[in-house]
């Protein structure tokens, strides 16, 4: 991508900032992305203002089923809030830059902290379905073939050409995540691991599953690390969280089968819960970080 390109990109970014900014009042210093299933979190904004992403200039559009196609402006837990009720996925078709547009965006409309939640499968053994994980890390499997959101020429208005990943996940807001979770009476089936991105959409083999977990990965999916390294790069705090949707399939007497129909039905069972955590989560910022 030449020089012009990026400065291309940065205007497309600012284009579809300065848009929603003249279209709602809500400046939202939270950004919230909706995992497949877990749309309904943005149903508790209070005062919604919701606009299609059709609707919105420069925005993909969501084509993967249980991922609705609205940004959800509103607050929640008193704290003015933007919400992805639906991401972009690298299958999807779009460039790993296309699909994590939304976060310059957010940056660009004044978003502290980004909260990612994502379904995904569990890897390590100790998980069930219907856990949440938070992550600490992530391994970026897109990564090590050059799929990374910030290759081509850096953007200093966003963020720095080398960014530090060691602390991608931020310490305090897994605190506070697990303190909150505590106090809800969720520790039973709390988790906190590593999270590995693969490009899907096939999920994987009982090989890959096995060479995952062989590398330290407790969950595997196919978004969020994106959106994260962006995110970060970007100077934004980020939080992010799986739900256990389901196990991966890791022994070959097994006759389980990945499929998205599991992984939307365990949203649903386990939604109520994740939208409390984080609506408690967001209500609590201000005392645990700068945001
Ligand atoms: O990561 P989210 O968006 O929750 O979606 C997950 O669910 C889909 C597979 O069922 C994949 O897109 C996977 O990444
Ligand atoms: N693999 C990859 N992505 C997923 C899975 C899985 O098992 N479950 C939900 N998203």
């Amino acid at each position: 991508m030449s020089e012009s390109a990026s400065s291309e990109r940065y205007e497309e970014c600012r284009t579809t900032a300065d848009w929603l900014l003249s279209s709602t009042k809500v400046r939202p210093t939270v950004g919230i992305v909706c995992g497949s299933g877990m749309g309904g979190l943005a149903k508790l904004l209070k005062d919604p203002q919701v606009f299609k992403y059709s609707d919105i200039p420069n925005f993909p559009q969501s084509t993967v089923h249980g991922h609705a196609g609205q940004l959800v402006f509103g607050t929640l837990n008193g704290k003015p809030c933007v919400c992805m009720q639906g991401r972009f996925h690298l299958y999807e078709g779009y460039t790993v830059q296309k699909i994590t547009l939304p976060m310059r965006v957010f940056k660009l409309m004044g978003v502290k902290t980004v909260f990612l939640t994502n379904a995904a499968g569990g890897l390590n053994q100790d998980y069930k379905v219907g856990d949440v994980m938070i992550i600490k890390d992530h391994i970026n499997m897109p990564g090590f073939a050059g799929i990374n959101p910030l290759f081509g020429p850096n953007d200093e208005r966003f963020g720095v050409r080398f960014p530090c990943m060691s602390d991608a996940y931020d310490r305090e807001l897994r605190q506070l995540a697990r303190d909150v979770a505590s106090e809800l009476g969720y520790s039973d089936f709390l988790q906190e691991g590593v999270y590995c991105v693969l490009a899907g959409p096939s999920f994987e083999t009982i090989a890959e599953c096995r060479m995952l977990r062989n590398l330290g990965a407790d969950a595997v999916g196919m978004s969020t690390v994106h959106e994260v390294i962006t995110a970060r790069h970007a100077g934004m705090r980020c939080f992010a969280m799986s739900l256990i949707s389901n196990m991966s399939v890791m022994s070959y007497d097994s006759q389980e089968k990945a499929n998205h129909e599991e992984v939307l039905e365990t949203g649903r069972l386990r939604a109520k819960d994740l939208e409390k955590l984080v609506s408690t989560i967001v209500g609590r910022l201000e005392h645990n970080s700068s945001s």
